[in-house]
């Protein structure tokens, strides 16, 4: 079995009387990037804080391991193995990049000469060099991000929680912030992410969990959640109008457009279901002019299971959606 970097059985949480996080569980293999969907107030910050050993789980909870050690007996050690960057960055205004990333080369007893060139290393990477001079005060927001992460990384932690690292920044800084995240898990970090942006984790997460009334409603690939709603169908569009009424002939259930010329059969998006559709077209010796694929995207998901919360705003908000019943999956 892979090692995992986190392992979470029946993590529990409430503030008062308000149950949080109902028992969930989690199990984050190593080098992988992990992301935590749910719409605002689902608790993704609360699992990022306890996770992370800002926040105690509630005492009936299970076990947690994180970096391989106990989060409860052992927090220290899980500390040295973690980096975190919060929505409320760490970093301070006040100060140059320089100063911060020196400051936080003291924080982890880095020798004076090992700490400047830690910071001078993870500045150029970050593409900070030439501000390093300046108040971080007058950084863009994808300035101030990219820095934010630097300083994560000057304690070399092995596993980083990133909360909501790319809401507010605009799309260049957005696809800057995933290659940082892309790298950082090519050089064997592992990234437990928690994102709004449903293309975000579709782009970067190896396995997605969508957090929902406290429990994991559903978790997999990004292909894996997406297979569980419908709306999956692959098109065949044909410029003949006798070979189009053929297919309509040969795919009886299939949905038609007869001023488009164009079928919708319904399909999983699956290997099995594309060669099913490929197969009755041979045998019916009819081939479509064009034919893709249609799988639902992330958004299908995310509204499927959270029961249409409205509240998760896609990259490319979607204001206008129309109201489609879907299944809840679990
Ligand atoms: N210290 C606290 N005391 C009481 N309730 C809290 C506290 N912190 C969070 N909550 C509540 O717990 C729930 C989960 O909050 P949390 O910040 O973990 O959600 P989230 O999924 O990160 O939301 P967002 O996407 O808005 O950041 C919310 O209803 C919130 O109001």
């Amino acid at each position: 079995m892979t090692d995992l970097a986190i392992a979470a059985n029946g993590l529990r949480k409430s503030y008062g009387d308000k149950l949080v996080l109902d028992g969930i569980d989690l199990a984050v293999p190593e080098g992988t990037i992990f992301s935590l969907l749910g719409p605002n107030g689902a608790g993704k910050t609360t699992a990022v804080k306890i996770l992370s050993t800002l926040l105690p789980p509630d005492p009936a909870g299970g076990s947690i391991r994180v970096g391989g050690h106990d989060l409860l007996t052992d927090p220290q050690a899980v500390r040295a193995a973690i980096g975190v960057t919060g929505q409320f960055s760490a970093v301070d205004g006040l100060i140059t990049g320089e100063e911060n990333m020196l400051l936080m080369a003291d924080l982890h007893h880095l020798p004076k000469r090992e700490g400047r060139q830690v910071a001078a290393d993870l500045l150029e990477r970050f593409g900070l060099t030439d501000a390093a001079r300046k108040p971080a005060s007058t950084y863009s927001g994808g300035m101030k991000r990219r820095l934010d992460i630097a300083m994560t990384l000057v304690g070399s932690p092995r596993i980083i929680f990133l909360d909501e690292p790319t809401t507010g920044l605009d799309p260049r800084s957005r696809h800057s912030m995933w290659q940082i995240i892309r790298e950082l898990v090519a050089g064997g970090v592992t990234v437990f992410l928690t994102t709004q942006y449903l293309e975000e984790a579709d782009e970067l997460a190896h396995r997605i969990a969508v957090l929902h009334d406290g429990r994991i409603a559903a978790e997999g690939t990004a292909e894996e959640l997406k297979r569980l709603v419908p709306g999956g169908h692959v098109q065949l569009r044909f410029t003949d109008p006798a070979t189009y009424q053929g297919a309509v002939s040969a795919f009886g259930t299939a949905s038609r457009n007869d001023e488009t010329l164009t079928l919708q059969v319904p399909s999983d998006g699956s290997q099995r279901q594309l060669r099913a559709v490929l197969d009755r077209l041979d045998s019916a010796g009819i081939e479509a002019d064009e034919l893709t694929v249609h799988t639902p995207d992330l958004d299908d998901v995310f509204f499927a299971l959270t029961g249409g919360a409205a509240a998760v705003p896609a990259q490319n908000d979607q204001p206008d959606r129309p109201d489609q019943p879907k299944e809840a999956v679990r």
